[in-house]
């Protein structure tokens, strides 16, 4: 399956005024057009949005959307879906419009997390006033498409999840890493270890995360990118000065080796916000283990 990139995420939150403070005055995102008075559209780029948040009963992630290059491509994806017993939805036009794409499925994953495959997203040509000054990292210059950052979501079934996105959706296996039983409290078998793995269908070292346990939220954090290491460093003091508890402090990832840290988001998840992650050649690329998480940093509170 030709997916190309996490294009974009949408979230319901209990407190959307809360989410709106830490978007835009903390994490330096743009409100996009589209935002309502229980609907927050949050810009990155050039596309038209990259998250979105619906006020409502839960805090928890409604989508991951994953982006394909065309209709022909999205027929093709719904039909090896469907080929594997995945129940596939086509959207409706509502949908499309509100979502301002030009095609649409939505998939479930086998650990139960909402997907939507789509094509043709809009774009937003007027310029990016980011509050800060700050960029964020979705591409190269020359349009070669990273997506939005990566997204880690909670799989109870670790090898089921990575058979799906490996072998159906067509995923790149980059890395993965051995968790101790206490970082998986929601395991559902009882194991000396549980794998974690990364993946990513483009460049990016990783778009995805799978966790192999359950989390209410159905997110355990998504990442966004920034181009310089000033705008991280700016972006920790923000939080700190807005008092939002930091989950892990400053750090350096062994794998993709980003500099980040994360921060607490409304709603029982973490936002990762980091600096410098690789970039790789999926032609050469070898799946590894990785055997430490951090080269340095990364102390995990509570
Ligand atoms: C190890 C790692 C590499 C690259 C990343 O972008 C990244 O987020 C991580 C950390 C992943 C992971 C997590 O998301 C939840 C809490 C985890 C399971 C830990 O307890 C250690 C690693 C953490
Ligand atoms: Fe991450």
């Amino acid at each position: 399956m030709d997916i190309r990139a996490l294009g974009y995420l949408r979230l319901e939150t209990t407190t959307l005024d809360e989410w709106r403070r830490y978007a835009l005055d903390v994490l330096g995102m743009v409100e996009a057009t589209g935002t309502t008075e229980d609907t927050l559209c949050l810009r990155l780029d050039d596309r038209a949005y990259r998250i979105v948040i619906q006020a409502g009963e839960s805090d928890r992630l409604l989508a991951a959307g994953w982006e394909v290059a065309n209709s022909a491509a999205l027929a093709r994806a719904a039909e090896e879906l469907e080929a594997a017993g995945v129940a596939v939805k086509a959207a409706d036009p509502a949908e499309l419009a509100e979502r301002r794409v030009q095609g649409l499925i939505h998939v479930t994953d086998p650990g139960g997390n909402p997907l939507e495959i789509y094509w043709g997203q809009a774009q937003d040509h007027t310029a990016l006033g980011t509050p800060y000054g700050n960029r964020f990292v979705t591409g190269t210059p020359a349009g070669e498409d990273f997506g939005l950052g990566h997204v880690v979501l909670p799989v109870p079934d670790i090898e089921a999840a990575l058979d799906f996105y490996e072998n159906l959706l067509g995923f790149q296996l980059r890395d993965s890493m051995k968790l101790p039983p206490q970082a998986v409290p929601t395991a559902t078998e009882q194991r000396d270890f549980h794998w974690m793995h990364f993946l990513s269908p483009n460049r990016r070292h990783h778009s995805l995360g799978l966790y192999p346990g359950a989390l209410p939220p159905g997110i355990v954090h998504f990442m966004v990118e920034l181009e310089t290491l000033d705008d991280v460093g700016r972006g920790l003091d923000r939080m700190q000065a807005a008092g939002i508890p930091i989950a892990s402090s400053l750090g350096r990832h062994t794998n993709d080796r980003m500099v980040s840290f994360y921060a607490q988001a409304p709603g029982g998840f973490q936002v990762e916000y980091g600096w410098d992650g690789l970039v790789v050649d999926p032609a050469t690329w070898v799946a590894k283990e990785i055997t430490a998480d951090s080269f340095w940093g990364h102390r995990w509170n509570g």
